[in-house]
């Protein structure tokens, strides 16, 4: 049997299964998560799916974007369809990249390294995390020339937050991404339920235990003494004193494009601007850092007029499909980041699991795209959607 689409386009056949064949990794992102969840155990389950609180934020993140509605226009010729997208002197085969996650040991042993894998083989980049279970230098081994960035957390070590940037840079990262919303863990009733946090079992901590900065702070190597880099790793990674003007160190060490993550207020929008920061990343964390938090989307709604195109504004905490991506766009990002649905997919089928669902999104968003009467992704304005009843 021939694929049902047979429409010309780079990715158009990607999602295609073929009739009477059931896709190896489901596509929809609701099924892809109750296969995941069927395959990890509770903890590593929870770690991935669990929020804040009650989990209010995670909820109206899906529920906010669902009221936005597509108006597509008819009568358009819509037989090409360019998704590319350029940020930061880079051209993507579209405007979406991976989020950074942490301790992806826990969907599969190979973390990191299959999904750069599956991130390069589709060219879509990879944001490291700094809580990666590989070294960066590894992960990057895995990638040739295809994109990456690496994401920071501002450690309470300035010497440290310089080891880590000097590695990324060196290691081809060509953006670096400070996460501002984590100065310290969030409530997650999940984890605490289950006594359960990766980094205490020692996952999740390549970079530091790879860091010649992290290492000199320990009185023994880690390989001799686990649970005293772990202890150390807790005393260092995160600095709750982390402000604005401290941001201006990490401008100082490097030349990359330096982006902040977690902004939701238009007003913190205004001051990454005024600290010469070159993206803003608009998230809630996808609702795991405080519950009752605004919904990311209704954020990026007020945020994105603010920013007026000063700097790229990027988008995460809800995107689910080809349609959320869409939703976005015309919101005013000029790109997304998938987050769990990168961790589910990862538990499924490994680096095959994460390469289908990049091909998935791409292919819905691409016929979105079209069936809206876009053939561009400059032609996704704001025009294109409205808001909907609550
Ligand atoms: C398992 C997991 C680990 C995460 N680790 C990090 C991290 O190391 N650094 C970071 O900036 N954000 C981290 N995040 C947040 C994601 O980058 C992203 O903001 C979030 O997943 C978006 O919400 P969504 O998954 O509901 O779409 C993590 C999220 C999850 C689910
Ligand atoms: C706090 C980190 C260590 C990991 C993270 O970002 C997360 O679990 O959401």
């Amino acid at each position: 049997m021939g694929s049902l689409l047979e429409a010309p386009g780079p990715h158009r056949q990607a999602a295609i299964y073929v009739a009477g064949t059931a896709p190896a990794v489901p596509v929809d992102a609701d099924r892809l998560r109750a296969a995941a969840q069927a395959m990890l155990s509770p903890e590593a389950f929870a770690y991935a799916d669990g929020a804040a609180g009650r989990g209010t934020t995670r909820r109206a993140n899906r529920h906010a974007l669902d009221r936005w509605q597509i108006r597509p226009r008819v009568g358009r010729d819509i037989t090409g369809g360019d998704m590319r997208a350029t940020l930061f002197g880079r051209t993507l085969p579209v405007p979406m990249l991976l989020a950074p996650l942490g301790a992806l040991e826990l969907a599969h042993p190979h973390a990191d390294l299959a999904v750069a894998r599956a991130a390069a083989g589709a060219g879509v980049p990879m944001i490291v995390s700094s809580q990666a279970s590989f070294a960066m230098e590894r992960i990057a081994g895995e990638m040739a020339d295809a994109p990456r960035w690496f994401q920071l957390y501002p450690s309470r070590s300035a010497a440290l937050v310089e080891s880590l940037v000097t590695r990324a840079e060196a290691c081809g990262c060509e953006a670096i991404v400070v996460t501002l919303d984590t100065p310290t863990l969030g409530w997650r009733p999940d984890d605490l339920d289950l006594g359960h946090l990766p980094f205490f079992f020692g996952k999740g901590i390549a970079n530091y235990l790879s860091d010649p900065v992290f290492r000199a702070l320990l009185d023994r190597p880690p390989e001799e003494d686990l649970p005293a880099a772990v202890r150390m790793f807790l005393g260092v990674f995160a600095n709750p004193g982390f402000t604005w003007a401290k941001l201006a160190g990490v401008r100082a060490l490097t030349r990359l494009p330096l982006l902040v993550k977690g902004v939701t207020h238009p007003d913190d929008a205004r001051r990454a601007i005024d600290h010469g920061v070159d993206g803003i990343i608009v998230s809630n964390h996808g609702g795991r850092q405080i519950d009752g938090a605004v919904p990311a989307v209704t954020a990026l709604d007020e945020i994105a007029p603010v920013v007026a195109g000063q700097v790229p504004v990027l988008f995460d905490s809800g995107i689910r499909g080809g349609t959320d991506i869409f939703r976005a766009l015309a919101l005013g990002a000029n790109g997304v980041l998938i987050g769990r649905p990168l961790f589910h997919a990862l538990a499924v089928a490994g680096e095959a699991g994460v390469a289908a669902l990049i091909a998935n999104l791409i292919a819905e968003f691409d016929l979105t795209m079209r069936l809206a009467g876009c053939t561009a992704i400059a032609e996704i304005d704001r025009n294109m959607i409205r808001r909907g009843e609550p």
